[in-house]
């Protein structure tokens, strides 16, 4: 692959956690405008591939590179590269959305114009005025969602973005994700939902137990389909 057209060149990333290995050698390259989903079972460790590539833990081997920069010598670009998702976040509860959303955009230097611009993409914009605590799961995760896009950054890292969204939104969240291509965004995501990657991802990594199980371009598993695929991957595992 051209090297100026990568987003995300992970080489030989591993991790150990006293002595257990949690995700096994793994190196996969992502093109700019381009979507990854990382499928697989509870514990397969895609939280974990996530978490090193967001700089939250550190691999034991390997690289991780974003847009040319490593973590190591160039954290502050190499961050400012990622919008990222976390999974299971705990908002403060008696802060109201738009000071939520605020608190973010004071920390990444966004303008209020751009504020105002994801709120409405993500269909927040009338309860900006609620406390978090009073939002649903789906409206957090919506909240979530909008933080991770508020700069545009190249490199969109989503865990789990579908969880507790409704048909709609997980619907209007594959629009967004397919525009962000168009815009030359790199997205890489964790789901449980196939569906949601079938149609949203150009390629799948499947894990299992921190292995690669399979993994390619999603149109080359479309005759079988990603859920069926999932099902005949883990018959082999037993
Ligand atoms: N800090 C840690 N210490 C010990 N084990 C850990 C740690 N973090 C993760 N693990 C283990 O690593 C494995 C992978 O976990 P991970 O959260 O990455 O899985 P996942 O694919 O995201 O799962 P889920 O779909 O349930 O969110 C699990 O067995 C988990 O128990």
């Amino acid at each position: 692959m051209d090297v100026s057209n990568l987003i995300l060149d992970v080489k030989k990333v591993e991790k150990t956690i006293k002595n257990k290995t949690i995700l096994h050698e793994l190196s996969f390259q992502l093109a700019k405008g381009r979507t990854l989903a990382l499928c697989g079972g509870n514990g397969a460790g895609k939280s974990t591939l996530i978490r090193m590539i967001v700089g939250l833990t550190r691999s034991t081997q390997g690289n991780i590179t974003i847009d040319g920069l490593t973590r190591k010598k160039n954290e502050k670009n190499y961050l400012s590269k990622i919008g990222y998702m976390p999974d299971d976040f705990q908002f403060q509860q008696t802060v109201t959305a738009k000071e939520t959303i605020n608190f973010y955009a004071a920390l990444k230097k966004v303008k209020q114009s751009r504020i105002k611009e994801v709120l409405e993409q993500v269909g927040l914009t009338e309860h900006i005025n609620k406390q978090m605590g009073a939002f649903s799961k789906g409206m957090r995760q919506r909240m979530l969602l909008a933080q991770a896009l508020l700069t545009n950054p190249p490199l969109l890292v989503l865990d789990e973005p579908t969880n507790g969204l409704d048909p709609f939104w997980v619907n209007t969240f594959g629009d967004m994700i397919l525009e962000a291509n168009q815009r030359g965004q790199g997205v890489i995501f964790s789901t449980h939902d196939l569906h949601v990657a079938e149609r949203i991802a150009d390629e799948v990594i499947f894990l299992y137990n921190g292995k690669v199980m399979s993994k390619g371009l999603v149109q080359d598993y479309k005759e079988i389909g990603l859920y069926e695929t999932f099902q005949q991957l883990l018959q082999q595992t037993n």
